[in-house]
């Protein structure tokens, strides 16, 4: 019977993987860490203060660490999170130049490649240092009008990728439900706006970074926010910092980039945007940027692994009226745009299109408002 398959071949995941990665170097332990609270998904599926700690977490950081251990779904996105760490080579062997094939940015998307130091990440003008490979959900779930074409490679790993994006979508779902019932909404309010088979920019992302030569080691991916609803990420490496507010900046200190230490077992969870724009400002979306490893760990290529969920194309991205969320004072939310524009807007804005002047790049950076 299918459930019996299912339930043993979950048994035998959990006693034959413990989900740590013990060939990369330790994180060193004399460097602050973030102040990420650790929740549970077994004990969110079950217990309310486990649910007050995660509406919490959702207000004052906006990131979290989610343990996926001991739960039957929490479990089958660890393992497909390994399977995409053991893909990610083996991809970006592809090459620069084959990838670089399905870079859509020109015709106005920011779906597939974006290619090595493509991007602005800082006021003086500086590019990134990593390049990546969105992968959208609608394409391969058969959901777009018009599918992008992406590398055979993604095809022939289409089981994975397809049962990645429904267990990401499942776990978001379940988490928008309980911000749903803590914000007091009407039963389904969020979840009815990110439904799995409906158009939106939801998209799996693999990050490569490879090591920055020691004496010059700059940001590899700008300071931002995420502009959509919630995002996954599996670190096994850090590199990742947030920028805390200050209510959780160490007493009497200035708020300073922090490292998010990778935990295995566990995923990141961060909100983005849409989530404040959702709840009138009641839920947070942090800043956050990526720099080189910290100690031994800079000599690696760090590999990230992030599911962004995204309302749905059409949803107007403003403030939900119901339950605890404020109202909005006359004319405060400005004209507010669709998820699709909105998304598009933030994600290309700093992939300069052959702007190649320092001038140029400091400006596309001043105009994108992410300095202040
Ligand atoms: O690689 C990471 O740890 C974070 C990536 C990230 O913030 C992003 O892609 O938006
Ligand atoms: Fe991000």
């Amino acid at each position: 019977m299918a459930t019996e398959n299912i339930t043993k071949s979950q048994t035998s995941l959990h006693q034959s993987e413990d989900f740590s990665f013990p060939t990369l170097p330790p994180f060193p332990n004399d460097i602050p860490t973030a102040p990420l609270v650790r929740l549970s998904l077994p004990s969110l599926r079950t217990s309310p203060e486990e649910s007050d700690r995660f509406f919490t977490a959702s207000k004052e950081l906006g990131f979290f660490y989610l343990d996926l251990r001991n739960d039957p779904h929490g479990e089958r996105l660890l393992s497909q999170s390994s399977r995409f760490f053991d893909f990610a080579p083996t991809f970006y062997d592809l090459g620069r130049e084959e990838l670089s094939k399905y870079d859509y940015k020109n015709v106005g998307s920011y779906m597939g490649y974006k290619g090595f130091g493509s991007g602005v990440v800082d006021e003086k003008g500086n590019l990134d240092r990593n390049e990546f490979y969105n992968i959208p959900k609608d394409d391969f779930l058969g959901i777009s009008d018009k599918p992008f074409a992406h590398p055979n490679l993604l095809y022939q790993n289409q089981d994975l990728v397809k049962s990645y994006i429904h267990d990401s979508h499942k776990l978001i779902n379940f988490l928008l439900s309980l911000l749903n019932s803590h914000l007091q909404l009407p039963e389904g309010t969020l979840q009815s706006l990110h439904r799995v088979d409906q158009p939106s920019g939801d998209q799996i992302r693999i990050i490569k970074s490879p090591p920055q030569p020691p004496s010059d080691q700059r940001t590899a991916l700008g300071k931002h926010t995420d502009f959509g609803s919630l995002t996954i990420l599996f670190n096994r490496l850090s590199g990742l910092q947030i920028l805390p507010p200050p209510s959780l900046a160490p007493p009497g200190k200035e708020p300073e980039w922090t490292y998010v230490k990778p935990l295995p077992g566990h995923c990141i969870i961060n909100l983005g945007d849409a989530m404040t724009k959702f709840s009138g400002g009641l839920l947070r979306s942090n800043i956050h940027r990526v720099v080189s490893p910290p100690g031994q760990q800079a000599k690696e290529t760090r590999y990230s692994l992030v599911y962004f969920s995204r309302p749905e194309d059409k949803v107007v991205l403003k403030r939900l009226e119901g339950g605890i969320i404020p109202k909005g004072k006359d004319g405060e939310d400005g004209e507010a745009m669709n998820s699709k524009e909105w998304i598009k807007l933030q994600a290309l804005r700093l992939r300069r299109v052959g702007v190649e002047s320092e001038e140029e790049r400091r400006r596309l950076w001043q105009e994108s408002g992410r300095g202040n």
